[in-house]
């Protein structure tokens, strides 16, 4: 029998609850890799890159002067070790953007995922997204699917630069603030990470954790929060 729970909107990561694990680090990221160097070098007017390239050359500890080779070696090693930093996820990001627009790039969800957001949103919840991936990658992702053009699911996207760590509480309250300030109970978050359903929970939002097999954390302990294997598992519907 699936647990019922009732809200106004669920909001999602992505990585381990939505798409494969090995998606995202093998898909996307060996997408992003070769590509890091030549696109800092392409758009040296650009303020986003400008930006980041300032960024890793700051939390690296690199001159100023350092050149395009050693801010990259930096990023592939963020990468290797799945660091998920917002100058990284900047860049990454944009990169993605111009897999997805021209083809190279198709987003591939669980099985139980597309038909559930569907059902969701047909019977009036309402749809986030919270990932640590920037909102140009998140929207870049949606849009280039196997199921099609799933943008329109989606009302808000936050990464960590419009709401803030994924394991820190204040960012679920920020995130709470751009839904336009629902009651924090009105609201379910679904996640793989134990550290980031804590946060969410610490700020009064109902959590689901995915414990999916096969997953970096499908053996982690979820400690109250319901735990499911996919959403097959759960049922969520509107309040209203
Ligand atoms: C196309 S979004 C890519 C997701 C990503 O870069 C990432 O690091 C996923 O982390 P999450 O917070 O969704 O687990
Ligand atoms: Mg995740």
């Amino acid at each position: 029998m699936a647990q019922v729970l009732r809200a106004d909107w669920v909001v999602l990561d992505i990585e381990g609850t939505l798409m494969a694990t090995s998606a995202v680090h093998v898909g996307l990221y060996e997408f992003a890799r070769p590509r890091l160097g030549p696109w800092i070098d392409a758009h040296p007017g650009s303020e986003l890159v400008r930006s980041a390239v300032a960024r890793v050359k700051a939390e690296a500890g690199l001159p100023d002067d350092a050149g395009t080779d050693a801010v990259v070696a930096v990023l592939h090693g963020w990468m290797d070790e799945d660091r998920k930093a917002a100058p990284l996820k900047d860049l990454q990001g944009e990169i993605w953007q111009r897999g997805y627009a021209s083809g190279e790039l198709v987003s591939t969800y669980f099985p139980d995922v597309v038909p559930t957001l569907r059902a969701w949103v047909e019977g009036g919840l309402r749809l986030a997204v919270f990932s640590s991936g920037s909102v140009t990658g998140q929207v870049a992702s949606f849009s280039a699917t196997d199921h099609g053009d799933l943008t329109g699911l989606f009302e808000h996207h936050f990464d960590t630069v419009n709401a803030g760590p994924k394991r820190e509480r204040p960012s679920y309250d920020a995130i709470r603030a751009g839904l336009g300030e629902p009651e924090p109970g009105a609201v379910v978050f679904c996640s793989d990470v134990p550290a980031e359903l804590d946060a969410a929970a610490e700020a009064g939002w109902q959590t689901v954790g995915l414990a999916r097999a096969g997953e970096p954390y499908a053996d982690a302990d979820f400690g109250d929060h319901l735990v499911i294997g996919s959403f097959d598992e759960v049922r969520i519907e509107a309040r209203r």
